[in-house]
């Protein structure tokens, strides 16, 4: 495998610790590369400084071996890429700005743009600027997709969309990969880099913090059960017996990892009315995974 997409030793420094510093990385062709990290990390920035919108002030930034400042203008034509705010020509309909942007990329074949609109359900007849934020969002990923390009850039691509149409963008990705296709994608959720990334870098305040194998994050990861007991003395029996466990009135959360036999096997001893699991949140996988607190900001 090769790098398609690296960052080498990436400061751009807005100052007062706001910007992004000494991030490197490399996207292999082929990979799904995801990028997570809180609101104010500095993803937007990094993707930014990718696009060639923004000159690093230090490190490099290079797509297919190309300067992403200096050779912006070729990298762009063939990269497909999902701005993190869309704020494009809001006075176009959908469709209008679909085949502006179809002819700026020299695309003949319009068919992959129809099939992701109806992929998407997309309506693309009124102007963007009456549009809802999810309409937005599908008119931006048709465009970042619709040319069938070697490399995609997605900045917090399921951003504003329902849970069918976020279910619809995994299964995209999925299949964009399986064409061959590198993509790079952000976002502050877990569970979304989980179900298409192969590897993820954690950034936060501007700091890539680790950059792990999905496969292993996931076998690390824990999952938290949230179980109601029958009454407060049941609980109390459970708590008894299990003294790391929290409680809040009759309800335990325990955190689980790997066989789920053992747990379920000595909780059917116990009287539960009900039962809840939910994924680690991303502060507490961070603090699984380093034992440090997720040092986000939000300056906006
Ligand atoms: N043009 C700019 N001038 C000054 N500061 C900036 C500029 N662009 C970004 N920043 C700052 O850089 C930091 C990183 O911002 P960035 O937009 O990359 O975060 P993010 O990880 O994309 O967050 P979010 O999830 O909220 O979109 C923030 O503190 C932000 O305020």
């Amino acid at each position: 495998m090769s790098a398609v997409v690296e960052l080498q030793n990436v400061t751009k420094d807005y100052g007062s610790g706001r910007g992004v510093f000494d991030v490197s990385m490399q996207v292999e062709k082929g990979e799904v590369f995801g990028f997570l990290g809180p609101n104010g990390a500095g993803k937007t920035v990094t993707m930014r400084n990718l696009m060639g919108f923004v000159k690093p002030g230090s490190g490099t930034a290079s797509i297919n071996g190309m300067d992403c400042f200096r050779d912006r203008a070729k990298i762009q034509r063939d990269l497909g890429y999902l701005p993190g705010e869309i704020a494009i020509m809001d006075e176009m309909t959908g469709h209008a700005f679909l085949e502006f942007m179809a002819s700026m990329k020299g695309m003949r074949d319009r068919s992959r743009m129809r099939s992701l609109i109806e992929r998407f359900e997309l309506d693309p007849s009124r102007k963007i600027r009456k549009m809802s934020k999810g309409t937005k969002q599908k008119v931006g990923l048709v465009c970042a997709f619709m040319a069938q390009p070697a490399i995609v850039l997605l900045d917090e691509p399921t951003s504003g969309l329902d849970p069918l149409m976020q279910n619809r963008f995994v299964d995209l990705v999925l299949e964009e990969k399986e064409r061959g296709a590198t993509i790079m994608l952000s976002s502050h959720l877990f569970e979304e880099i989980e179900k298409t990334c192969d590897r993820v870098a954690f950034i936060r305040a501007g700091r890539i913090a680790a950059i792990e194998r999905m496969d292993d994050v996931r076998t690390s990861r824990k999952r938290v059960f949230s179980i109601t007991f029958a009454s407060e003395a049941e609980c109390g029996r459970y708590r008894a017996a299990h003294p790391k466990t929290h409680a809040i009135g009759s309800v335990v959360e325990v955190e689980t990892t790997g066989v789920m036999d053992g747990f379920v096997k000595d909780l059917a001893g116990y009287d539960v009315v009900d039962m809840a699991t939910r994924e680690q949140t991303l502060e507490e996988l961070f603090l699984h995974l380093y034992g440090a607190e997720v040092g986000g900001e939000n300056h906006e």
